[in-house]
């Protein structure tokens, strides 16, 4: 097999597979998410993006968000053709990160929007589009909502611990120190989401340092996909061969211990005297 044959042939093990990109909050998931979309044109689903598409004004989320939290909690939104109610993003904000219960609340809510957005998202993408690079599924909270279950491998995104709010108060300094706690807290701790990485993306160095090692970790999740994708297919090997081994011996066994037919066929019968 020529070179580009067998690397397309590798490279089939890992498409439309969903690699797992998570982190802390204020990681760099979302830097490094972009630097894999245009290193590998993969494609990419945001669960951010999708957790404010299920709360647009008119969706099921919205009303649900309306019903619960109540009036409060929306403010208008004018522009040139319409005014609106949206989301107050902020104020609901303080409030979640803030309550444990509330939070919980609004978790039990969303959850199955957002997940079955998802996952619809990942049905188009494998079976309609029939992508043939992996799809990299940017989540902050893959392994608190489980979404790690349906991914071929996970990416873990991490830096320094006075780094991640560093960069969060530069990137948003409307939050202030507490609310940075408050949402650091409100997710697993980064050692509990290491543990359970299959690759660690470490950003804690300079920009042009970390792209390397992006392409690294890239490097390896495809080689992970691609033992796993071998080991599945091996057992699925063994599992059909053990099977027909099975149905084959049990027909031979009945096959020999049969009893003779009670009454003679036209195969049984003597071959007729012809000699004269
Ligand atoms: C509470 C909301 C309205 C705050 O909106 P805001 O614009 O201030 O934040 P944004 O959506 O950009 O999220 C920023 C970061 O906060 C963290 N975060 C968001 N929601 C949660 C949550 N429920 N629990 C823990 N951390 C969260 C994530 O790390 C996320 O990257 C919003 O985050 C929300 O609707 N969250 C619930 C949906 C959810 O679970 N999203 C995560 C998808 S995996
Ligand atoms: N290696 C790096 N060096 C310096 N700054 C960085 C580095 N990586 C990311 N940043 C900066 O840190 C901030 C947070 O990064 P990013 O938005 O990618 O994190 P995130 O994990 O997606 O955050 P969130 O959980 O809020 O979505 C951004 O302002 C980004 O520009």
């Amino acid at each position: 097999m020529s070179a580009s044959a067998s690397g397309k042939h590798e490279e089939c093990y890992s498409a439309g597979k969903v690699f797992g990109l998570t982190g802390g909050v204020g990681t760099g998931k979302s830097t490094v998410t972009e630097w894999l979309r245009a290193l590998y044109r993969l494609p990419v689903i945001d669960a951010d993006e999708v957790a404010r598409q299920v709360v647009e004004p008119g969706t099921l989320g919205y009303w649900l968000l309306r019903m619960w939290l109540g009036r409060g909690y929306f403010r208008r939104e004018e522009s040139a053709t319409e005014s609106r109610w949206v989301l107050d993003r902020s104020r609901v904000a303080q409030r979640v990160f803030a309550d444990a219960w509330v939070r919980f609340g609004l978790n039990a809510l969303l959850r199955p929007l957002i997940l079955s957005r998802i996952v619809w998202r990942l049905f188009l993408l494998r079976y309609v589009a029939s992508v043939k690079t992996p799809i990299l599924l940017d989540a902050p909270l893959l392994f608190e909502s489980r979404l790690h279950w349906i991914c071929a491998v996970t990416l873990v995104v991490y830096c320094r611990a006075d780094q991640q709010r560093e960069r969060l108060r530069q990137r948003h300094p409307e939050w202030s120190d507490a609310e940075i706690e408050q949402r650091i807290r409100a997710q697993w701790p980064l050692e509990r989401k290491l543990l359970r990485a299959d690759v660690r993306v470490d950003n804690c160095g300079e920009r042009v340092a970390v792209r390397e090692r992006v392409v690294a970790a890239y490097t390896d999740a495809q080689a992970i996909a691609r033992r796993r994708a071998k080991r599945r297919e091996n057992i699925l090997f063994g599992v059909v061969a053990i099977a027909l081994l099975l149905v084959f011996s049990v027909a031979t066994y009945r096959g020999r211990h049969l009893q003779p037919m009670p009454f003679r066929t036209r195969w049984d019968r003597p071959a007729p005297d012809t000699k004269g």
